[in-house]
């Protein structure tokens, strides 16, 4: 019965959080990503201009799926796709034997630019995994069966490192009693409904609660246009910015805590994860935490919400559930 645990170091802002991951004799860092289910890296076979500063794999470990190929889009446009090997992958001691390994041969610049990544690690269903003629399993579902307990936990922080377990729940990582919901897995996504929020001005507009995902491969909170508006009311100097594309505030201000109902639980986002990051170094203008969720079909909590809580992905039962615990 296999259990793990490995870092989640944080990038600038937050923006991502990598952890270390050995693939075949290679060890990169990789973004754990509840919000897709493809592990896909730079590789040997990359074009070196969009390859340069990325660790690679090498697939002469791994044995090529025959005729397999990959390629999927990000919600932000970015994308990927190559082809596909079957190689060894440990991640804080856990074992894959064999994994299926999504060598990159083509990246969209998102992923050039950003050299401290060297790919993605999908821990979203499945169901969603972009490999084609045949879908593999994510690295989670691989090993699921080795286990001690078929759960993986997240625990991101707030400008320092946080950590994934596999096959245990850490007592030590939450105070209080964790809450469990139900997930919907019909999009593949850890899917769920939060009953409300309260925080900001006009009270964020309480009551209305709505469907969201759980992903830490999202650095923001995004939430029902009311309820974004709702809360930077109270936010004196906030405003929508047009060019900016979402709600920016002072650097300066201490935006007000934000609540979030979960399963009949209040959880509390500090206001000053909601001040997010200046729109470039040294302005005085910052973005904000929250943004509207307008256009995706759903909300997503990213990992402005994520670093406020310890969360439990658990496929140990008879259906998907999500527990929430506070840090
Ligand atoms: C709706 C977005 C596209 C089009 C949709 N793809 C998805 O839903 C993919 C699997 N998931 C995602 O795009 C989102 C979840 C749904 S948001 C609409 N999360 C993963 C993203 N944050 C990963 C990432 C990490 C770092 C840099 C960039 C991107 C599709 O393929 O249909």
């Amino acid at each position: 019965c296999q259990t793990g645990e490995v870092a989640a170091d944080p990038q600038l802002y937050d923006q991502s959080y990598l952890s270390p991951v050995t693939i075949g004799n290679s060890e990169l860092m990789l973004d754990f990503d509840t919000g897709s289910a493809d592990l896909w890296c730079f590789s040997t076979e990359s074009p070196a201009v969009q390859s340069a500063g990325h660790g690679l794999y090498n697939p002469s470990t791994g044995t090529e799926l025959d005729g397999a190929f990959w390629d999927i889009t990000y919600g932000d446009q970015s994308a990927a796709s190559g082809n596909v090997f079957a190689d060894k992958v440990v991640v804080g001691g856990v074992t894959a034997t064999k994994q299926a390994i999504e060598a990159a041969t083509s990246v969209s610049y998102e992923f050039t630019e950003d050299v401290a990544s060297d790919g993605l690690l999908g821990l979203a269903f499945s169901s969603i995994n972009t490999i084609l003629p045949q879908p593999q399993t994510t690295f989670f579902d691989t090993v699921r069966n080795t286990l001690a307990k078929a759960v993986f936990t997240v625990d991101l922080k707030k400008g320092a490192a946080g950590s994934y377990t596999f096959g245990y729940i850490d007592s030590s990582k939450y105070s209080g009693a964790i809450t469990y919901v139900p997930v919907n897995t019909a999009n593949g996504f850890w899917q769920f409904t939060a009953d409300g929020y309260s925080g900001g001005g006009n009270n964020a507009s309480t009551g209305r609660g709505g469907v969201a995902i759980a992903d830490t491969g999202t650095s923001l909170l995004y939430l029902p246009a009311s309820v974004a508006k709702g809360y930077y009311s109270g936010v004196q100097g906030a405003s929508f910015d047009f060019r900016q594309g979402g709600y920016t505030l002072p650097c300066s201000a201490t935006p007000p805590d934000f609540n979030v109902a979960i399963g009949g639980k209040t959880f509390t986002v500090p206001g000053s994860y909601i001040n997010y990051a200046p729109l470039r170094a040294g302005s005085s203008t910052c973005f904000g935490g929250i943004q509207a969720d307008s256009g995706i079909g759903f909300s997503i909590f990213g990992d402005v919400f994520l670093k406020a809580v310890y969360a439990i992905f658990d496929d140990s039962g008879s259906s998907p559930k999500l527990g929430f615990a506070a840090q």
